[in-house]
């Protein structure tokens, strides 16, 4: 190694230099609005830049010898993450908001599964049919558990991992509200039916579904404080608040995996459970 002189900078063997990548891709000289999300400026000015480390105005994968290795992995597979997040979820921002795009250090927000629907999909590696939730972290340079731990109407998200556009289609079209009033049909609405409600929320058709929920929650909503054996926790509360008079989004989580006393399911199936905690007294 020899010294060297770099834009009139005297550089003496042996410096380790640390290149200031954020920098060099937000200079105003090259970039017009910088910081500002405009993908459609590689459709014009910089339509020819090459990311691999040929442009240096541009290099997230550095350059030269030590350019990243997975450059080809990585622009074929963010094509198939993009597209399959893209098919997956239906996106959107709560209340139509601007997402705020300033950066800052540490963790901003967290993502909550659902108990029955999301962790366990989690655990065994389905995302399909997965709900979860998204908190804004209180503290985001010592984030804690207590984060996780927050009611109902502190989440900014909710969002459903869907089968496809035409299998939540199908959905749409039938009610069970009449169907199921004595049968045993409590994982059905406990699943399906909850995780089609919180799909319309996203979709902000959900007030058109919600009559539907009024018919029959009179009957088949059960609250009980002490018990644990059905139904499930957030996100769910956000949705079935909108359906039942009891502040569910209120509710405030005491553990991870902790149940919501609030109970779904058919007339019988909901007497039954009535019954059981009336004999457990
Ligand atoms: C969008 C995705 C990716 C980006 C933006 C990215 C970016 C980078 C950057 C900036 C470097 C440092 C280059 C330098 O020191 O000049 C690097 C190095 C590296 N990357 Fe990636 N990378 C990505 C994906 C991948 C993938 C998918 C793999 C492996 C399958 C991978 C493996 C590596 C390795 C092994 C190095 C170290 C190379 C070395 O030090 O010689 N990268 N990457």
């Amino acid at each position: 190694m020899e010294d060297c002189t770099v834009a009139g900078f005297h550089v003496p063997s042996g410096t380790r230099l640390l290149v200031n990548l954020w920098k060099l891709q937000r200079d105003p000289n090259v970039w017009h609005n910088p910081s500002d999300f405009m993908p459609e400026r590689f459709l014009n000015g910089h339509a020819n830049i090459d990311v691999r480390g040929q442009d240096f105005e541009l290099i997230p994968f550095g350059s030269g010898r030590r350019i990243c290795p997975g450059i080809t992995f990585a622009l074929r597979a963010l094509h198939l993450v993009l597209a399959r997040l893209l098919h997956g979820f239906v996106w959107g921002t709560v209340g139509d908001k601007a997402v705020d795009m300033s950066e800052s250090p540490g963790l901003r927000y967290i993502v909550v599964f659902h108990p029955l629907d999301g962790s366990s999909n989690i655990d065994c590696g389905v995302s399909i049919g997965t709900i979860f939730g998204i908190y804004l972290v209180k503290d985001q340079d010592n984030p804690t558990v207590d984060d996780v731990l927050q009611p109902g109407k502190n989440l900014v998200a909710v969002g459903y991992c869907t089968y496809g556009s035409a299998c939540t289609a199908s959905y749409v079209t039938r009610t069970r509200s009449t169907s199921i009033e004595h049968s045993k049909s409590f994982q059905r609405i406990s699943s399906a039916y909850i995780r089609i409600c919180i799909a319309f929320y996203n979709l902000n058709w959900f007030w058109s579904v919600t009559p539907r929920c009024h018919k029959f929650s009179r009957h088949y909503f059960f609250l009980s404080k002490k018990l644990d054996l059905a139904s499930s926790s957030l996100p769910f509360d956000r949705r079935s608040s909108y359906v039942v008079d009891f502040p569910c989004t209120d509710l405030v989580p005491g553990k991870i995996h902790e149940q919501s006393p609030v109970f779904l399911g058919s007339y019988d199936d909901v007497e039954e459970i009535k019954a059981l905690y009336a004999a457990a007294k």
